[in-house]
């Protein structure tokens, strides 16, 4: 039985003034054991976050697939490690699209990640024109197949769906949706790691919502969310880890 993970993803957001909500959301944490969860924040509010949040894991956002190098303005999973994080997002689509980020990166960045004893939440997802011509499927689990880092196997890997249209948008797919594109790609993984792909778990992330919680959560193959805008406050992101925590 896979614990239920809700991590909320601050993206460029969160100064030293938000931290009593880091807070806020560690007491959450604290009160509902049955649920893992954590808090992806920029690199500069790393470390005063993991003081600020206890036991609850503190990440970051990203990662550099070299532990080190001339690589400016980037910054190495050792030293993610050394601020106090102990997870860290790889592959969001915002970096995809950004950054220009390849499965291949995100693969090595997994690794880098896994190398360093940080666990990994590792994004995938169609963009609308890719659903809309039926290939949603086939893009997701060819993103899977193209980015599982080497040494998958075991729970520091979360493997986070988010349909690059449902981000910030207030849109979701239909439960049906959701839960046929999570057995597609646990069906992926049990191809390629075999029975080891129990232990992954696979979140959905994208307009995740106090209101949308309960039911996406329950989902079949739904193991938790990855939720942007609602975890920025305690206030929005506590119905979301007490509706997972429900289930
Ligand atoms: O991108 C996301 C989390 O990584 C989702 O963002 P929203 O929850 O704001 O839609």
């Amino acid at each position: 039985m896979r614990r239920k993970l809700v991590a909320g993803n601050w993206k460029m957001f969160g100064l030293k003034a938000d931290l009593p909500e880091v807070s806020a959301i560690a007491a959450a944490a604290a009160a509902n054991p049955g649920v893992d969860v954590a808090l992806c924040v920029p690199f500069t509010l790393i470390s005063a976050a993991a003081k600020a949040a206890g036991a609850m894991p503190v990440g970051a956002q990203d990662v550099h697939a070299s532990p080190n190098g001339a690589h400016t303005g980037c910054v190495a999973a050792p030293m993610l490690v050394e601020a106090g994080a102990r997870l860290a997002i790889v592959g969001h689509s915002e970096r995809r699209a950004a950054q220009h980020e390849t499965d291949a990166e995100v693969k090595a960045k997994a690794e880098a990640a896994h190398g360093a004893g940080l666990q990994a939440i590792l994004c995938i997802g169609e963009t609308l024109e890719e659903r809309d011509a039926g290939r949603a499927e086939a893009v997701v689990t060819a993103q899977v197949a193209a980015s599982l880092p080497d040494g998958a196997a075991g729970s520091w890997l979360a493997l986070a769906y988010e349909p690059v249209w449902a981000i910030g948008t207030g849109r979701t797919p239909t439960e049906a949706d959701v839960a046929a594109m999570h057995g597609a790609i646990r069906a992926k993984l049990r191809a390629l790691i075999g029975a080891e792909a129990d232990a992954v778990r696979i979140l959905y992330g994208g307009s995740v919502n106090a209101g949308n919680a309960a039911s996406l959560l329950a989902c079949a193959d739904v193991d938790g969310a990855l939720v942007g805008g609602a975890s920025l406050t305690a206030a929005k992101f506590v119905p979301i880890i007490e509706a997972a925590a429900a289930l």
